[in-house]
């Protein structure tokens, strides 16, 4: 008993001893000194300790950005540490509503790359306690670190991590909860809540399945997408920035809008949806472009109508008359408004901003443009490069019909088919209409009630044609008669004119004739 209490003793003197060693050592040796031997102490313990350590920190640079990396390794160990670790911690992730669980401090987590062991760790660095302080605490940072064996420096550092990295990056991708953002206005932008783009979750039900086109057609888009989504090597060995530009254009209810929407599901893309109207001037179109995230789908819809370019410089012109209203401050305040409402965003600003020097940033976006009058656009607008596939969605055929029939009636077949085949090789009736009239309307509603239905339509489709181009033709006739009348009547006008001239031409030479008669005979009288 006694033996065991003068061990502790002894233990306890012995540990006094030390502390009063370190702590002499750490207040009173020279500095160069302890790094000389700390240096030893790792070079000793690299010899019998032949593991290397890589750290990851969770913020990086100015301590603002919370490294990708560390986000990308976490997501990575998520699935291991799920398995191993035994105190786990949920972080509810700020995009997506979904709970993430990633290991606690002080666990570890071991994984296998090529047969090769490495263990993963994760720990928290506590800032120095302060007694006092006007500013914020600081928090704890967090790291992660990778502890492998030397002799596989090359193949971790060059393969693994990369592997690591990716594997992170795609269930980062895959676990995004997709976002459908809108400018506001730029009065909404500073403040507060300085925000250029508001947003809400992106879902939207159609997808290339439900899109009724021909098969081909849809089939050619799926790949160039997928081919644009593999292509950032190719993309970075041609010089050109990693971005595509897709026209859309066909008259109303064809389909444009949900093909954007099923492009954007299709790619796990977000989709910023740019009302050009409430952008007030080229560089604000700037800042709204370098605000987007890669992965993203920037759309304007109806490009026709949100740029009234020929109303622009109209506007110009009415400038001068404009001015003789500046003393009036009634008018002066309304033209004030006007010049807030309507968007100097130009042509030569649209264009930057699809391929202009700024356009490159992020990178990996698709441009989507949409118009019911391709007509109407700009070639520059429209020329490839900048809108490198135009695809026209046009009314609904057989093959696109079929589509929306297995997906609102669920048929591959039916004995209407041929019929409307025929209708609709004659008619021309949108996806819409047709997706309306498929569409059951009461519990019970069979296919056959349907397809009749839509068989009237088209049939009711075809007499309206036949109406407007009956109407069309008449006023086309009567414009015509009205042009050639007005024709007539001017050259009735003009012969008139050239009739009363000559008249009048005679009349004048004879009154001069006469003048210089007279002239010549009162000569010879005096
Ligand atoms: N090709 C299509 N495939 C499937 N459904 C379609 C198709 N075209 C139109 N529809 C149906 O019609 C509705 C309207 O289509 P959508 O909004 O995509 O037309 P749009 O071409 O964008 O028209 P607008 O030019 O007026 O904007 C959609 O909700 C969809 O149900
Ligand atoms: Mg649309």
């Amino acid at each position: 008993m006694m033996a065991m209490g003068e061990m502790w003793a002894s233990l306890g003197s012995a540990m006094a001893s030390i502390m009063f060693v370190w702590t002499m050592y750490q207040n009173y040796f020279p500095y160069e000194l302890r790094v000389q031997i700390r240096r030893f102490g790792e070079k000793l313990r690299s010899f019998v300790y032949p593991y290397i350590q890589i750290i990851f920190p969770e913020y990086q640079g100015d301590g603002f950005e919370r490294s990708r990396a560390f986000v990308a390794i976490e997501r990575y160990l998520d699935k291991n540490s799920t398995k191993q670790a035994k105190r786990l911690r949920a972080n509810v992730i700020q995009d997506c509503e979904q709970i993430v669980l990633s290991m606690q401090e002080a666990e570890e987590v071991t994984d296998e790359y090529e047969r090769i062991k490495l263990w993963w760790s994760s720990s928290k660095h506590a800032p120095p306690t302060q007694s006092f302080s006007i500013y914020p605490r600081e928090e704890a940072k967090r790291y992660f670190t990778l502890t492998f064996h030397k002799k596989h420096r090359e193949i971790i550092t060059k393969m693994y991590l990369k592997h690591v990295l990716d594997q992170g990056k795609a269930i980062t991708v895959s676990q995004r909860q997709r976002k459908l953002y809108t400018n506001n206005k730029s009065e909404g932008w500073y403040g507060y809540r300085r925000t250029m783009w508001s947003s809400v979750v992106f879902e939207h039900p159609s997808t290339f399945d439900t899109l009724a086109m021909e098969p081909k057609k849809k089939q050619e888009i799926i790949d160039d997408l997928i081919t644009f989504s593999k292509s950032k090597d190719y993309y970075a060995k041609i010089g050109k920035a990693w971005k595509r530009g897709y026209l859309l254009y066909g008259p109303p209810g064809t389909g444009k809008s949900s093909m954007i929407a099923a492009m954007a599901t299709f790619m796990k893309y977000d989709v910023y949806d740019l009302e050009l109207t409430s952008v007030k001037d080229n560089t604000e179109l700037r800042k709204l472009l370098i605000d987007t995230s890669g992965k993203a789908i920037i759309v304007i819809e109806d490009i026709d109508c949100s740029l009234d370019l020929t109303g622009q410089r109209e506007k110009k012109k009415e400038k001068n008359e404009d001015e003789k209203d500046e003393n009036d401050p009634v008018k002066k305040k309304m033209k004030n408004m006007e010049e807030k409402k309507s968007s100097q965003v130009t042509l030569s600003g649209l264009l930057n901003f699809i391929d202009g020097l700024w356009s490159a940033l992020g990178g990996e976006k698709l441009i989507v443009f949409t118009t019911n009058f391709v007509e109407k656009l700009d070639p520059a607008l429209i020329r490839r490069g900048r809108m490198d596939k135009h695809i026209e969605l046009s009314y609904c055929r057989f093959e696109a019909f079929k589509v929306l029939a297995k997906n609102y009636l669920d048929i591959e077949s039916h004995n209407l088919f041929s019929e409307i085949e025929h209708m609709l090789e004659e008619t021309n009736v949108t996806p819409a209409d047709v997706a309306e009239n498929l569409m059951p309307k009461a519990a019970g509603e069979g296919a056959d009630i349907c397809l009749e239905r839509l068989i009237k339509a088209i049939e009711q489709a075809k007499e309206d044609a036949r109406l407007k181009a009956e109407e069309e033709a008449k006023l086309k006739a009567e414009e015509e008669e009205r042009l050639r009348a007005e024709k007539e009547e001017k050259e009735k006008q003009k012969e008139g004119d050239s009739e009363v001239k000559s008249s009048e031409e005679t009349l004048t030479k004879g009154v001069k004739e006469n003048g210089e008669e007279v002239k010549e005979k009162g000569k010879v009288a005096s």
